[in-house]
């Protein structure tokens, strides 16, 4: 790459943060050239700022950001933008962060804004993708992937999807993934009294093939130490790590905190990530549940080769609403032809309350379903399974 050199501009608006509401406007000009001593030598100039306040008072700032951790920030935003075109290409509504520009605390005494609006979040689904581009990158920061790679690798895990076969034809029945839920956005808090240990317990006595443990602290109270937690208590079920994950490093940190199985999610991912995603799963012995919601995605997600498992939502994540023939819909014709042929392994998710929902969704074509709030609510939540069943399936 000897001599390259790549010149961009863009206009940003930087926010001071010394509290007067000093709003400057700055023109920045990025120039990167590669050096032949192979070196990425990276200068961001601003060359202009105009005070918008009074714009017939322009003032002329010379100053340069050399910092390389300054440089990285930019270019790792570029990259989100970048990915967010991929996305849009692929009919994803959710964007990975806001459009608004970097963080604020990217350039010295300055926040970092583009020009444009639009820091608000379109739904709930979005706000938690860019809490969690956030949470992840400080993670990352005190985790860095080598250091957890080791630790990911030498976890052996439990067959995910043979449990669920396993299930399936011991019962007759939908396999069942019970969700430990203390919380979610849609429902508030769940259970009070919320001990995961236990509740774990009570549903593989029950008869659950597999768990489901929701790790995001923030929107559903849950945690990396509740799945660490019921991973060390001897439960034998296959855990299903119940995360938004949009980077790979979630994956290796995951797999190390005991999960089996892991979500993605394709309302958030590009199918480059879901593609690439399901590769480092199957590397690690990791199971992959690719949850769909509408046809568009069932189509993108059956026309990836290697995915062995779809979940179906009854629950759109943008508005709440849950609607039980929305799995009926996308198991008709064509796609259910797919399904069968492919031998892939479908999912009934969300708001299942009674064995005529369950023998609904089975109807339809689902081979197992995952259920949180109608049996984590139970005070007994083994009973819960029973009565969410009809019967007791107890191995
Ligand atoms: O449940 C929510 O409020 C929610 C909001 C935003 C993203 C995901 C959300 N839920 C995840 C799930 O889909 C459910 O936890 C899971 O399918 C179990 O559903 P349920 O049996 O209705 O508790």
């Amino acid at each position: 790459m000897e001599g390259t050199s790549i010149k961009a501009s863009a206009k940003i608006s930087f926010l001071s943060t010394s509290g007067c509401n000093f709003r400057t406007n700055f023109i920045v000009r990025k120039s990167i050239s590669m050096e032949g001593n192979g070196k990425n030598n990276l200068s961001l100039r601003c060359i202009r700022a105009q005070q918008s306040d009074s714009s017939d008072e322009a003032a002329v700032i010379m100053s340069e950001v050399n910092d390389p951790e300054v440089v990285l920030k930019v270019k790792e935003w570029e990259v989100g933008k970048f990915q967010d075109e991929i996305a849009e290409r692929d009919g994803i509504r959710i964007r990975r962060r806001p459009p608004t520009g970097p963080p604020q605390h990217y350039v010295g005494p300055f926040e970092f804004r583009l020009q444009n609006e639009g820091n608000t979040p379109r739904n709930i689904l979005e706000e938690i993708i860019w809490h969690k581009h956030v949470e992840v990158t400080q993670l990352k920061e005190r985790r860095p992937l080598h250091t957890l790679k080791k630790a990911a690798e030498s976890m052996s895990g439990r067959d995910f999807i043979g449990a669920l076969k396993a299930s399936y034809l011991r019962t007759g029945l939908p396999a069942l993934i019970a969700e430990v839920k203390k919380a979610s956005p849609s429902r508030g808090v769940l259970k009070e009294n919320f001990d995961p240990v236990q509740i774990a317990q009570a549903y593989e006595k029950a008869g659950a093939a597999c768990l489901s443990v929701l790790t995001d602290k923030k929107y559903f109270q849950g945690s990396f130490e509740n799945l660490e937690a019921i991973r060390k208590a001897g439960v034998k079920c296959p855990l299903l790590c119940k995360e938004f994950i949009i980077d790979a490093w979630q994956i290796y940190y995951a797999r190390s905190k005991g999960a089996d199985a892991i979500l993605l999610i394709a309302a958030v991912l590009p199918d480059l990530d879901i593609k690439y995603m399901t590769k480092i799963c199957k590397l690690l012995g990791l199971a992959t549940l690719v949850e769909v919601h509408d046809e568009r995605e069932m189509d993108r997600v059956l026309a990836i080769d290697g995915i062995e498992l779809i979940g179906i939502n009854n629950r759109n994540l943008e508005t709440f609403k849950v609607d039980m023939s929305n799995t009926k819909r996308l198991l008709e014709g064509k796609r259910g032809e797919i399904i069968r042929q492919k031998d892939i392994i479908v999912v009934g998710e969300s708001g299942m309350f009674t064995p005529d929902d369950i023998a609904y969704v089975q109807a339809a074509g689902v081979k197992a379903v995952l259920v949180g709030e109608s049996i984590v609510k139970q005070d007994d939540p083994g009973k819960g399974i029973a009565g969410l069943f009809g019967q007791d399936i107890s191995p």
